[in-house]
């Protein structure tokens, strides 16, 4: 059997259409939703993200600010910055991206964003409401996994799901998104006792550790749906090539249904980034919330 392929760059652009379509009404009425990102030095994996982000959110119809620091800059001035986004009427999303430089403090910085306009569902209180199943921001990767999920299976409810890695980013919010859903959910980690074993129990496998290809076809039961977060640059000849946290090759051959890397999740991250920008602005202005574009 072979897995059927998710087409995660088809589906992200059908959420941008919907994003696009609540933007245009928006504006009907005067009001352009904006997303600003911070970045702070070069990471590449960062910019990668900010290339394709910037260029989606004008697509999209909405106001986009970029500010790009030098490596250099002092917490102090970046929490500065965002004293100033947060006060910025025009502004509805703030996204400082991580990791930020080793003499800034991330923790800090995510807790200086307004929870209202924190669109990568990083601070704390973002991070409470979810886990007791209020309104709030949700974690943008997280919450495209878990819109492939629904469309893939329907209900998720009482499915085994498998989250293998344990991040505040990924690992902990989709545990949490699976569990509102009524999965049954274990979150597994470098320390797990026999981790294959375990996650040839699950219907659902989220791979989020960042180690390239290290879930292969005998971690995974056959038919089970295989979504696959990393982002993961290996050597290929004298160039480097994308891979994830699964063996594409193998577990293709033993899963349901899988995302490929690239075209999978990194596209929904982008487009839910979006989309919980809309939310922001709906929710700033008192407005209805945007159909099929929340958890
Ligand atoms: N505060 C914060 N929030 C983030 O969400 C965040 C961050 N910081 N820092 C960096 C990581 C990385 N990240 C990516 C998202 C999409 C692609 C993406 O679209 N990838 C394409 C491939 C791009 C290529 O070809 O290189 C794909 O998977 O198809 C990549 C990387 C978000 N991040």
């Amino acid at each position: 059997m072979t897995a059927d392929i998710i087409d995660g760059k088809a589906f992200a652009a059908t959420v941008r259409g919907k994003v696009g379509e609540h933007v245009a009404r928006l504006k009907e009425q005067g009001i352009t939703p904006g997303l600003a990102v911070v970045l702070v030095g070069e990471d590449p994996a960062s910019q990668v993200y900010v290339r394709n982000k910037g260029k989606q959110t004008l697509e999209v119809g909405m106001a986009s600010f970029e500010h790009k620091l030098d490596a250099s800059t002092s917490e102090e001035d970046l929490l500065a910055l965002i004293e100033k986004l947060n006060a910025d009427p025009a502004v509805h999303g703030i996204l400082c991206q991580l990791p930020v430089p080793d003499h800034i403090n991330a923790d800090k910085v995510l807790a200086a964003i307004d929870p209202a306009k924190d669109v990568d569902g990083f601070h704390i209180s973002n991070v409470g409401l979810l886990a007791t199943g209020q309104k709030a921001m949700v974690p943008c990767t997280p919450l495209g996994c878990l819109m492939m999920l629904r469309d893939k299976l329907g209900s998720l409810s009482g499915l085994n799901a498998v989250v293998v890695g344990r991040s505040n980013i990924v690992g902990k919010p989709m545990a949490q998104l699976l569990l509102r859903d009524s999965a049954t959910v274990t979150i597994a980690h470098s320390r797990t006792k026999d981790i294959e074993a375990l996650c040839r129990t699950a219907d659902i496998v989220v791979a989020a550790v960042g180690r390239a290809e290290m879930v292969s076809a005998d971690w995974i039961k056959p038919g089970a749906t295989v979504i696959d977060v990393g982002i993961n640059r290996v050597p290929n000849g004298e160039k480097t090539r994308l891979v994830g946290d699964v063996d594409f090759a193998s577990a293709s051959q033993v899963a349901g249904a899988i995302t490929p890397v690239p075209g999978g999740v990194g596209p929904m991250t982008i487009a839910c980034l979006l989309a919980n920008t809309v939310t922001a602005c709906c929710r700033a202005n008192g407005l209805a919330e945007p159909e099929g574009l929340t958890a």
